[in-house]
């Protein structure tokens, strides 16, 4: 079997930006397909079948290879504009504002409280919500159910495509619940009791329960016991069977389930943290209601190092393909054979990804392992502070953004973006700053937490996202703020290889031509992906025939996932996606458009006819 690459050089009749066509000679035209002059053919010859792992051979027929442009000209097939999805917020900043007016940092939001009615989810979605978060420390998995329920139906009665991401708890020390107020408030040298008790009636006043029940053994008079990485501190003075009593001596509010961290001698104890499992059994839990409910993501909290994401993700694979056939394993079964752990075939090998926070030590050291095996992953700054320094978080948060786009891996910024709109309606300039930064860092996505989960600004916490985001974007772009980036090989066949040419070129030509959207057709959405780790100028318009896809591909930088079933022959996707999108107004004739695919691993050059 072999597929054809068409290769040609570039006398053709595309219309280009203006300072650019005195580059081109115009070619004739003879029929409705119009060729330029000369062509050269690429052959990729396959062994058998055109799966991607396959290995394959290059040759050309001439030997040379050449800038690829091609175009076509051939009418609409077909004006079915129903039988393409793309979510309405997209669809309508298209029509108005046209490409570059598109935001290319996804926004995730934690809900929450505040946010989990359907209009209050809706006017998240409206917003530019592309992930909606639910933290599993908090709520039942009925309040979860119905979330995630009310968010499936938005997608099907409003066209939303919001993805939903399920957080586990992990097993780190927290805080239980306050039994009643929202929050409470510790001032300075006020006596508070923690304790491992568990009361049937209300508790004493200035008690809080621990979930960790070697609590009150680690902890030592004279250690410094943190709320929330330092939101509000306690020094222990004295224990007392379970209970330990503790000074306040950093006053502040305490937030229901906040994270506790107890340091001595000004390092972090963590001995018996790190005997604690990474996904507790209540996780465990937690994460088959989430397949169940076929949430697209799960973020695992504290994580340490690879091997628990390769469990869980062979789990999620093992459970996938068990109810295919109906049956379920439970929760504790010993893993089936780990799947491949490099590169692309881990990513889309079941249909839920499995993102890794990074939030504690140990996860910095096992860094690059951690996010090869997992799906993507999260700047989980919250924790993560509370671990590490605080003046170290930036720089960490640099180098995971960093490695995330060389691994094509997702990434997340997330915790206190916008922390001071969780009570007031504007954001301080030192937030703004923050935001912008994550941006510039061309994270895929920043996220919100208390500030949609609880706060009383969710929407206009969303808007300010939006429009930092896009105001930074379209600075850099402008004044290409942009910095190279090294982008690695992350393909372990020739096959990938190619793929991954083929992105790295397109992306390059997007920007030497100033083009006004790339388009990919991918059917378990990688060459999307790599296309988005290039970070072009232009928005990149990715079809793909699986919702499931289509839903996880809204975590990546610059894609607009559109659902739409495709053939092979690429004439024929090309033309009906041009004729669709015309009818709904979101491209028009003489936009120029770079396409790549991998249905027929190539690159073609036209403008919408
Ligand atoms: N489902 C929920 N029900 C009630 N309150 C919630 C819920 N989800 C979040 N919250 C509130 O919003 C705050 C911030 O939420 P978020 O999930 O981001 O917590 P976090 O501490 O940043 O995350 P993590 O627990 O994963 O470290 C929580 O402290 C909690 O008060
Ligand atoms: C999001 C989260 O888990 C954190 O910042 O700790
Ligand atoms: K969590
Ligand atoms: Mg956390």
């Amino acid at each position: 079997m072999s597929q054809s690459l068409h290769f040609f050089t570039p006398s053709s009749n595309i219309t280009l930006p203006k300072h650019h066509s005195s580059l081109f000679t115009p070619s004739l035209t003879t029929s409705n397909r119009r060729f330029p002059v000369t062509t050269k053919h690429f052959t990729i010859k396959s062994n058998a079948s055109s799966s991607s792992s396959d290995p394959k051979v290059l040759t050309t027929d001439n030997g040379t290879a050449e800038i690829l442009s091609r175009v076509s000209q051939t009418p609409a097939s077909s004006t079915d504009s129903s039988s393409i999805e793309v979510d309405s917020v997209t669809e309508a900043e298209l029509k108005e504002n046209g490409f570059r007016s598109t935001r290319r940092t996804k926004l995730v939001c934690t809900i929450g409280p505040a946010t989990c009615g359907f209009e209050q989810l809706e006017a998240l979605a409206v917003g530019g919500m592309n992930v909606a978060r639910i933290n599993m420390c908090h709520g039942t998995r009925e309040w979860h159910r119905r979330v995630i329920e009310r968010v499936r139906r938005l997608n099907e009665e409003k066209g939303f495509a919001v993805a939903i991401m399920m957080d586990t708890e992990g097993s780190e020390i927290h805080m239980g619940d306050l039994s009643g107020p929202p929050s409470a408030r510790a001032e300075d040298g006020e006596i508070w009791t923690f304790t491992v008790r568990a009361f049937d009636s209300p508790r004493p006043e200035r008690t809080i329960t621990v979930n960790y029940d070697g609590f009150a053994e680690d902890v030592k008079v004279g250690d410094e016991l943190l709320v929330d990485g330092g939101m509000v501190r306690f020094e222990v003075i004295e224990k007392i069977g379970p209970d330990v009593k503790c000074r306040c001596t950093d006053p502040g509010l305490l937030l229901p389930r906040a994270n506790l961290t107890f340091w001595r001698d000004g390092s972090l104890v963590r001995e018996r943290n790190a005997m604690l499992p990474t996904i507790s059994p209540k996780d465990w839990l937690d994460i088959d209601f989430g397949i169940t409910e076929g949430v697209d993501f799960i973020a695992i909290s504290f994580v340490k190092s690879a091997e628990v994401i390769n469990h869980l993700k062979s789990y999620i694979a093992a459970r996938s393909r068990d109810s295919f056939f109906g049956a379920m394993l439970p929760p504790s079964s010993t893993p089936i054979t780990p799947l491949a752990y490099k590169g692309f075939p881990t990513i889309y090998c079941s249909d839920i990804a499995v993102i890794a926070k990074i939030e504690s030590i140990d996860s910095l050291k096992n860094l690059e392992e951690i996010i090869l095996a997992s799906d993507g992953a999260m700047v989980a700054r919250g924790d993560l502070g509370a671990q590490i320094p605080l003046e170290q978080v930036p720089s960490a948060q640099q180098k995971i953004v960093q490695l995330c786009r060389q691994l094509n891996k997702p990434v997340i910024v997330a915790s206190q973006l916008l922390e001071s709109m969780i009570e007031y309606p504007t954001p301080t300039r030192a937030e703004v700053a923050d935001v912008s930064e994550a941006v510039r860092q061309r994270a895929d996505a920043l996220m919100l937490s208390g500030e949609s989960a609880m706060g009383q600004f969710p929407d206009k916490a969303l808007t300010v996202l939006r429009s930092v985001s896009l105001r930074i974007e379209k600075w850099w772009r402008e004044e290409k703020r942009h910095e190279a980036m090294e982008l690695p090989d992350v393909g372990s066949s020739f096959a990938e290889s190619i793929s991954e040419e083929i992105c790295n070129s397109a992306a390059k030509m997007a920007n030497n031509l100033e083009v006004d959207a790339l388009f990919v057709y991918t059917k378990t959405g990688h060459m999307a992906s790599l296309l988005s780790r290039c970070r072009p100028d232009c928005p990149i318009f990715a079809f793909t025939s699986t919702t499931s896809v289509r839903r996880r591909l809204n975590l990546r930088w610059g894609l607009i996932p559109f659902r739409l079933s495709f053939s092979d022959d690429m004439e024929s996707n090309l033309n009906r996606t041009f004729s669709l999108l015309k009818a709904r107004g979101m491209i028009k004739s003489g936009d120029l458009v770079i396409a790549v695919s991998d249905v027929l691993q190539s690159i073609q050059v036209m403008n919408v006819p």
